[in-house]
């Protein structure tokens, strides 16, 4: 009996989910309030499962998302999502076949690119995504890390610190995150449900204890940056506070809203640890520490994965900071973007269109994520095999045009 891989109606989005949860090892139930929540937020028509007689045995949704490049254009994405093949059905390739249906209907839709965040390293690259951001996350101990209390809600500035809300970030809150996304590439947006979930609102998968709110106002009034953090009670047998704050969303599009966030969650009485979340690589953090090695580094890992599925919107939608021009062979095995590229860039703009002149740089399709974004040297994937330099020195200045002086990073996961 063969497995059809189609998507689900209506009926069948309880069992879906059920399949969901079976394939993520979380207990195999889901109560008929969050199968309602969840529906209303699921696009149905892009809601793939995959049925052996009667039973879905793998799952696979996408949804639309913007997307930021570096300069703060933006990308269409076709965002990739709940992906599970029940243990009964793994390597028989139902997640080859789930996916190849869902990136040849987002390429004839116009997408420029699909994301995900991957569960593993090893499962995307085959299908041509690239890592094209990185997350860290640190933990600070707070008495080593020299900041003076003082300055805590006060910061030499003249903007301010104020403790806030959630409906309060629900109204401030977009607008910070779509400031962020005009200074670093890679930001996917977050819709209103995102904003509702991440303040109390709708259907929570897990217990929602209210974390504190705190905001950055500049000297203008202007609302610059926000964070929420949770803090547990925890004493020691001397009777020493040992508690940690943990940072659940720090938007922030101004360097000075990023210092002084992190400069009171620091030195917050009582909290002896703060623990970042996932955060840029770049991050100010560890070194507005007066003692940097105060921050631990716990997490350095893949981020954003990016399958280019349109060479010339992606190329074309970034800015470059010098001019150049660049012949790219793109390889794709898939046959969904490769082909050979002449970029012409410079500060003013950039076109990319099609040609037979000889390639500069040849690699496959995932590389161009990683080149695009502007995470990784273009040097160091040629001296990685990755990235073949058909042309002496093409790395070189590959480099000095996709390069940026922020990481790309998005601070939400999808
Ligand atoms: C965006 C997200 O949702 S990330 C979440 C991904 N889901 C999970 O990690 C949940 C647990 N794992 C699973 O459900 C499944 O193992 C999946 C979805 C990762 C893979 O599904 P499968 O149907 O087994 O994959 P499929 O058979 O199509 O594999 C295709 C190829 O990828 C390889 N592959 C699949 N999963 C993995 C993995 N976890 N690590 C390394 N290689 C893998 C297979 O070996 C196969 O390689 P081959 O073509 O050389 O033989």
């Amino acid at each position: 009996m063969t497995v059809d891989v189609r998507t689900v109606a209506e009926s069948e989005f309880p069992d879906w989910q059920r399949a969901l949860r079976t394939g993520f090892l979380r207990p195999p139930v889901v109560s008929d309030a969050e199968v309602a929540d969840r529906l209303a937020h699921a696009d149905l028509g892009r809601t793939l499962g995959a049925f052996d007689r009667d039973r879905i045995v793998a799952t696979f949704r996408s949804f639309r998302q913007e997307v930021s490049t570096v300069g703060g254009g933006s990308l269409t994405a076709d965002a990739i999502t709940q992906v599970t093949v029940s243990p009964t059905h793994r390597r028989r390739g139902l997640l080859s076949r789930m996916m190849s249906a869902d990136l040849a209907a987002a390429k004839e839709r116009g997408d420029a690119i699909a994301t995900l965040i991957a569960a593993e390293y090893p499962i995307y690259g085959r299908y041509g995504f690239g890592s094209a951001s990185w997350a860290a996350e640190w933990s600070v101990d707070v008495r080593r890390a020299g900041l003076d209390p003082r300055r805590s809600g006060r910061p030499e500035d003249g903007g301010r610190i104020d403790l806030t809300d959630g409906e309060e970030i629900r109204k401030v809150g977009p607008e910070v995150h779509r400031r962020l996304a005009a200074v670093r590439a890679g930001v996917t947006d977050r819709d209103a449900r995102g904003w509702e979930l991440g303040t109390g609102l709708g259907h929570q998968s897990e217990p929602w204890r209210e974390p504190y709110y705190a905001m950055y106002r500049a000297e203008s009034g202007e609302v610059e940056g926000y964070v929420s953090y949770s803090a547990d009670d925890k004493w020691d047998d001397a009777k020493q506070p040992v508690n940690t704050a943990t940072v659940r969303d720090l938007i922030a599009f101004t360097p000075a809203a990023e210092r002084a966030l992190w400069h009171y969650l620091c030195s917050i009485d009582w909290i002896a640890t703060v623990r970042s979340g996932y955060r840029a690589p770049d991050d100010p953090l560890p070194l507005l520490l007066p003692d940097p090695r105060a921050a631990r580094t716990l997490t350095y890992v893949d981020m954003l994965w990016v399958r280019v599925l349109d060479v010339v919107r992606v190329l074309e939608s970034r800015t470059y900071p010098v001019e150049g021009s660049l012949v790219l062979d793109v390889r794709d095995a898939d046959g969904l973007a490769g082909g050979r590229f002449r970029l012409d860039a410079s500060p003013a703009g950039a076109s990319c269109v099609r040609t037979s002149e000889s390639a500069d740089l040849a690699f496959d399709v995932a590389e161009l994520a990683v080149l695009a974004f502007g995470d990784e040297s273009a040097v160091r994937l040629a001296r990685l095999g990755r990235v073949e330099e058909t042309t002496a020195g093409a790395a070189a200045r590959a480099e000095l045009l996709f390069r940026t002086p922020l990481r790309p990073f998005s601070p939400d996961i999808f």
